[in-house]
């Protein structure tokens, strides 16, 4: 347990995976796991534990923002001695060539937030997904015929336009060849490197900051089915 967990450890799986949104993790837990109870619900952020194909898996949810994914991430690594993170998020789109729906790797990721300075590192740190599941999901989304794009994501403390700069705001990072823009990708990267475990961020592009399109209230979430898909199978093989 801890502050943020009431799981007993051995009612974790070594691979979760970990959308933002609680109902998300209950989506997944109901539509795609069998035999899935509930775990931990601290804070209403609901944690699950079943099988994918005979394959113990858990999803739980991190909130939304850096710091929250860090709380839940680090606990997941250190006190549950959780092997591998799939992030399954939702993230607004920065390229023209990303269609609404498509799925978005997180190869690296860049970021506006302080959360590396913890590290004292004299420079800038770059952190990157582990390549053994970017290989696989890139390999399970030709499978099931699901387009795909993988590259560097910016991962804000700010939602889209909500901040002081407004609509163009993610313009120099689409410019610097940001595919997508999400706010937890960094700090989930960043606390795999520090505890030395895996972790790969898959994402839907569910809103394009190039178009203005997005999904409707009904594809928020059947419309992510392909991602919860992909990250199913790539638990498989893990
Ligand atoms: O859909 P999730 O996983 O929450 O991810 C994205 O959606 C939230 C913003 O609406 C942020 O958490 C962002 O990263
Ligand atoms: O961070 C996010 C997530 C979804 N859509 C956005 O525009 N931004």
């Amino acid at each position: 347990m801890t502050p943020h967990n009431r799981a007993d450890k051995a009612d974790i799986a070594s691979v979760v995976l970990a959308p933002g949104d609680p109902l998300r993790a209950k989506l997944v837990a109901e539509h795609f796991l069998r035999d899935a109870s509930l775990v931990t619900d601290v804070r209403n952020v609901l944690g699950y534990t079943g099988f994918f194909q005979g394959r113990k898996v858990s999803v739980m949810a991190t909130g939304m923002g850096g710091p929250s994914i860090g709380i839940y991430s680090y606990e997941l690594f250190t006190t549950y001695d959780v092997k591998t993170i799939i992030r399954i998020g939702t993230c607004g789109g920065l390229q023209k060539q990303i269609g609404v729906g498509d799925l978005v790797y997180a190869m690296t990721a860049s970021t506006d937030s302080a959360w590396a300075h913890q590290y004292n590192l004299k420079g800038t740190l770059s952190p990157c997904c582990d390549s053994s599941l970017l290989v696989k999901a890139v390999d399970q989304a030709q499978m099931m015929g699901y387009p795909c794009h993988a590259g560097m994501v910016f991962s804000s403390d700010l939602f889209s336009s909500y901040n002081a700069l407004g609509e163009d705001s993610w313009k120099a990072w689409a410019r610097m060849g940001a595919l997508a823009q999400d706010m937890e990708t960094y700090a989930l990267y960043a606390t795999a490197a520090w505890t030395q475990r895996r972790a790969l961020s898959i994402l839907t592009m569910t809103d394009s900051c190039v178009t203005g399109e997005g999904f409707g209230p009904d594809m928020r979430s059947k419309g992510l089915y392909p991602m919860i898909e992909v990250a199913l199978h790539v638990a498989l093989e893990v």
